[in-house]
């Protein structure tokens, strides 16, 4: 589906979507328990694909229409061998939770996905499957899904680097929580993405599950149970979602007008550095923490720099700024930013500089060289990737004329009512 956006005016209140990363965890680690409720779930492609899983390892998730919760029956920390191949469509997350789980069961689990994500690496939590005694391959050898996995694993001391992918880490520790032995993680190099980790912490201490930070790594002992305090979790509002609101009020908010978002209230998210990213900038950004506001008005933005290294989802978002900001936008630290949907570090520098912005990508660094005025509508493609597809959205509320992005749909992977929001703010959007 194309989605054309014409330069526009934002004005009011919306709600971010439910956080995609806190819904993949309290789904899967209901899956481990018992069953348990997950209140305020965000449903998407995405978190479909884990809720699928949950149901192939001996689960069962039920939505009832008009709720505003799941109800997860879980499989208690012993997943059945699945009875068909598990299809984890667009989602990384899924497949590296779902690697490890599959792990755990006695026989063999097959794993694949869509084309981008049998691209994406999952070689170091395949190594790390088989040096914890279980078996993981590639089917073609490459390190890429389709995948097979056979446990059980037990557990036991597992290096691996840090700097591919922190889901790898996320996989272990909720995995490893109800093995014999329990799971040492060491990691090999830097920790990237590590905020993410941290959200991996707090919900599995939210049900009732213990792991920590060591000095290389991380540890999680064995012979837990998950199990929610009142057999319930409740899902915070997700600051990647909120970034392109939040962007979009910066730099489309009507003259003496705002945008306000609601459901920010203070998590583990890295991304809620976007407030801070967009105060840096010259935004004129307030957050209520308390009562989960985030008030944006439109100013003049500045070029800064960024380092990406906790929060790759924000690239997208910063890229689009640093396009509308005045002077240079530095976007460091973003290598591992090239291994998601698409490579969204290239994808940016592509896709902007078609509607008119000037570039300059190196391996590690996105440097934006900002100017407004420069930037025109164009036909651009959203790389079948839902943070690219918004983040265009954000640069065609200030192009000169109409952006035309390919592949609007793709939004349903996290924020599926992302244009009804956006139109709702008042921007001039079209579904073609
Ligand atoms: O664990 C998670 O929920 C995520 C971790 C990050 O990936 P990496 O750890 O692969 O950088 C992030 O980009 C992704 O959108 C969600
Ligand atoms: C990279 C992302 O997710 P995943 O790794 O789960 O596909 C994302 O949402 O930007």
């Amino acid at each position: 589906m194309d989605i054309e956006v014409s330069q526009s005016r934002v004005r009011g209140r919306a709600r971010a979507p439910p956080s995609k990363s806190y819904t993949h965890r309290a789904i899967l680690a209901a899956g481990y328990s018992g069953g348990a409720l997950v209140y305020d779930p965000l449903v998407s492609a995405d978190t479909k694909a884990t809720m699928r899983s949950v149901d192939a390892f001996g689960g069962d998730v039920d939505r009832e229409a008009g709720e505003n919760h799941l109800d997860v029956t879980g499989f208690d920390g012993r997943p059945d061998v699945p009875a068909d191949v598990i299809d984890c469509a667009n989602s990384g997350t899924t497949m590296r939770l779902v690697t490890a789980c599959a792990a755990l069961a006695d026989g063999i689990s097959i794993l694949t996905g869509d084309s981008s994500l049998r691209s994406r690496p999952q070689g170091p939590l395949l190594d790390a499957i088989d040096s914890l005694g279980g078996r993981a391959e590639s089917t073609r050898g490459n390190g890429q899904a389709p995948l097979a996995v056979k446990g059980p694993i037990s557990g036991g001391t597992v290096s691996i680097p840090g700097d591919v992918s922190s889901q790898y880490i996320t996989a272990l520790l909720m995995a490893g929580a109800v093995t014999e032995e329990g799971i040492d993680v060491d990691l090999e190099t830097e920790l990237k993405s590590a905020p993410y980790v941290d959200i991996t912490l707090e919900v599995l201490d939210a049900f009732g599950v213990d792991a920590e930070k060591t000095e290389q790594g991380f540890s999680v002992p064995g012979g837990q149970s998950y199990d929610p305090a009142d057999g319930e979790y409740h899902v915070p509002g997700d600051f990647s979602s909120m970034s392109y609101l939040l962007a979009a009020g910066a730099v489309a908010a009507a003259d003496d007008d705002e945008v306000v978002v609601a459901g920010a209230q203070p998590s583990a998210q890295g991304d809620s550095a976007i407030v801070d990213v967009l105060e840096r900038m010259g935004a004129d950004i307030d957050w209520d923490e308390d009562n989960g506001y985030i008030t944006v008005r439109h100013s003049d933005l500045s070029g800064v720099e960024v380092d990406v290294g906790d929060t790759p989802d924000l690239l997208p978002t910063i890229a689009t700024l640093g396009a509308i900001a005045d002077g240079d936008t530095r976007i460091v630290n973003c290598e591992h930013v090239r291994y998601k949907e698409t490579d969204r570090v290239s994808a940016m520098a592509d896709e902007l500089t078609k509607m008119g912005a000037t570039v300059t990508e190196e391996q590690d660094v996105l440097t934006v060289h900002g100017d407004e005025s420069a930037l025109e509508g164009a036909a651009v493609d959203g790389r079948a990737d839902h943070r690219i597809v918004m983040s265009l959205a954000v640069a065609g509320l200030v192009a000169d004329g109409t952006t035309t992005i390919a592949g609007g749909e793709h939004v349903d992977v996290s924020f599926p009512d992302f244009f009804d929001v956006l139109s709702d703010l008042g921007a001039d959007v079209r579904r073609q």
